[in-house]
């Protein structure tokens, strides 16, 4: 059914075929454009001096230390052996035993509902909850959100992921004034003292009941189990619940019992638990007009404006244009991109989803990720689009797209089940001995877009430009970088947080695990994307190598994917693009060998 608001308006070692052969460049003739890139891509830096110190391992292996720190192989052993529990069964066991002492808790002079990453009105859980409670009660319900400069940069939040969150929040309060709802937006420099203000807050207003989503971050989950503990001992009911994903972390098990480590069978296992309880995909009653008489008693909070994005984060006013054009805020810019997607898009996706030139998917990923659009929503659009009104059967574009969406689910899983991942190791934790290369030079080219292979170059300022990438390119840029370059993938996992807009810590993690095949890698083989192949398959005719790379716009036909090898040198060079700078031939056996070297040493 439409929503009811409108927009208004173990390893087998196998590749395809090595690379024609590139020449090695030493140098590279700098790029005109070089002052606007290195002003774009400056966070790198930062990526550079946090990981400057090195330490070396057992095997003399040069490895740098990441924030946050690497934790221990006989940890993560640990949790895999469900020796220690994982932060998620720490907080759903909170929620269950302190049931009955928070169900006892008499609701006070307000309520409150706090937002994260769940921006929206429409189809929000928790925001539904705390709304249906002020009616019941006849009590205003006030709305929160936090911003932490320091909670920003532990997450690697980008700066036009910031100014996406603050466009947005301005547009709900807009509409939560329209019902007489007051949005408080405030600033908490420190991240470890949301908590302490939230509960002075309550205080303030009388509040005993707040209501939040959960977010499946490690951090975040042991914030919200203390705080359902704290919170109690001052006789405030705080309520957690899962709405991020369609299905929650923990449903789905193998035949055996077990977390599904591999995508297939889980998304079969998905499909069938949805259907099996339609209720997922039920939209939540959206809030209606504040009981009570808000405006006189909380006129303070209707008053208090959006603040403005904290220093560490700002964009320079050229960039935040840019961004605002490209990416309108809001949950009705949300739900009119979804729905436009559905007329026009949706029946060819199977067949055009992987071209990165045009556009065919449905760029949605910012909403998703911010929480202007719940997956769960996108879900049920489609799923009551479709002909067989199922998520299997009928259009295959339908078909594919759900499977898409249903990968944040199961990344979220993965990151609930092995948490770890939060803690800079990989899914299968054995990966770590992999030996990396730390080349500050081929990493800055690499983010700069100056690798000298066009796709890649195309799809990294796709990302520097529009805060966004396309996912094929994601996947080739990956493994370029942790395979053709074999630096330490933590380092493009970094960049890429801190430079998508749509920047997801769970989907992230997973796209590096699939493409660098460090993590979760639901193939059965090791794969070492070949860029000029991948290249020629999705970019047949060079349309987003031209896009991306103005400096190869003048190369003619097939020439586009490798300009050097392929006649197109003096223009490649009369405009200060770079000669490749590895062999992927040579890179491939380097990859293959360090990765099965690395995979053997287990350490604990
Ligand atoms: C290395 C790498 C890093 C990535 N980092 C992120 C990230 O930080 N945030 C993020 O949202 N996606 C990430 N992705 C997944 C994917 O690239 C984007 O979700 C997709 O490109 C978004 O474009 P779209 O909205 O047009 O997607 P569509 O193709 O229209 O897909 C619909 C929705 O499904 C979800 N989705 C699609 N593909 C994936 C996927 N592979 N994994 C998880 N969710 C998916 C997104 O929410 C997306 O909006 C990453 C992929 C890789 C390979």
């Amino acid at each position: 059914m439409a929503p009811k608001r409108k927009a208004p308006a173990s390893v087998n070692y196998a590749d395809s075929t090595g690379a024609k052969s590139n020449k090695r460049s030493a140098t590279s003739t700098p790029h005109k454009d070089h002052a606007i890139i290195d002003a774009i891509i400056s966070p790198v830096k930062s990526v550079l001096d946090f990981n400057h110190k090195r330490v070396e391992e057992e095997y003399g292996i040069v490895q740098r230390e990441f924030y946050p720190p690497e934790m221990s192989n006989e940890r993560c052993r640990m949790y895999n052996d469900n020796e220690i529990p994982r932060p998620i069964e720490v907080l759903e066991k909170m929620i269950a035993d302190s049931q009955t002492a928070r169900d006892s808790i008499r609701p006070g002079k307000a309520i409150m509902h706090w937002f994260k990453r769940d921006l929206r009105l429409y189809d929000n859980r928790a925001l539904s909850m705390a709304s249906k409670l002020a009616k019941m009660e006849g009590i205003p319900l006030i709305c929160l959100f936090v911003v932490s400069p320091q909670d920003y940069q532990a997450h690697l939040t980008s700066p036009a992921r910031v100014d996406f969150e603050l466009r947005t929040l301005a547009v709900m309060k807009k509409d939560l004034e329209e019902l007489d709802i007051p949005l408080l937006v405030v600033t908490q420099e420190k991240r470890k003292a949301i908590p302490k203000f939230i509960l002075e807050t309550c205080e303030k207003w009388g509040i005993k009941n707040i209501f939040a989503n959960i977010e499946y971050e490690v951090d975040e989950l042991r914030r919200e189990a203390g705080m359902i503990q704290t919170c109690l001992e001052k006789d405030i009911n705080f309520t957690v619940v899962h709405d991020d994903v369609v299905v929650a972390p923990g449903q789905l098990q193998t035949g055996t019992g077990r977390q599904y480590a591999v995508y297939s069978p889980w998304f079969r296992s998905w499909v069938s638990h949805v259907h099996s309880h339609s209720d997922l995909l039920s939209a939540s009653e959206e809030p209606g007009a504040n009981p009570g008489n808000p405006r006189k008693y909380l006129e303070d909070i209707f008053e208090t404006p959006i603040p403005l994005a904290p220093e560490n984060k700002k964009l320079s006013a050229e960039e935040k244009k840019r961004f605002e054009k490209l990416w309108p805020a809001g949950e009705h810019e949300a739900l009119s991109r979804l729905q436009k997607f559905l007329d026009e898009k949706v029946g060819k996706y199977k067949d055009n989803r992987s071209i990165p030139h045009g556009s065919h998917t449905a760029m949605l990923s910012v909403h998703h990720s911010a929480g202007t659009l719940a997956a769960r929503t996108s879900v049920r659009m489609v799923r009551d689009a479709n002909s067989t009104q199922r998520l299997d059967g009928g259009n295959p574009g339908i078909m594919s797209w759900i499977s898409e969406v249903a990968w944040r689910d199961f990344y979220k899983h993965v990151l609930a089940h092995w948490p770890y991942v939060c803690m800079s190791k990989p899914f299968k934790y054995e990966y770590t001995n992999v030996r990396w290369e730390y080349n500050d030079e081929q990493f800055k080219a690499w983010c700069k877009g100056m690798t000298g292979f066009p796709i890649v170059d195309a799809g990294m300022r796709q990302l520097n430009h529009m805060g966004y990438m396309h996912n094929r390119c994601r996947m080739i840029t990956a493994s370029f970088l942790a395979k053709d370059l074999l630096i330490d993938w933590r380092m493009g996992e970094r960049y890429f947080m801190e430079h998508l807009i749509d920047g997801d810590f769970a989907s992230n993690n997973g796209g590096w695990g699939f493409s660098a095949s460090t993590g979760v890698d639901p193939q059965p083989y090791f794969r070492i994307f070949n860029p000029l192949l991948q290249s020629e398959k999705f970019d047949p005719n060079g349309d987003f190598i031209r896009k991306w790379v103005p400096e190869l716009d003048a190369v003619e036909g097939k020439a586009i994917h490798d300009p050097y090898g392929r006649g197109a040198k003096e223009i490649a060079q009369k405009n200060g693009y770079p000669q490749p700078m590895v062999v992927h031939k040579d890179c491939r056996e380097r990859a293959l060998k360090r990765y099965k070297d690395g995979i053997g040493r287990e350490t604990a």
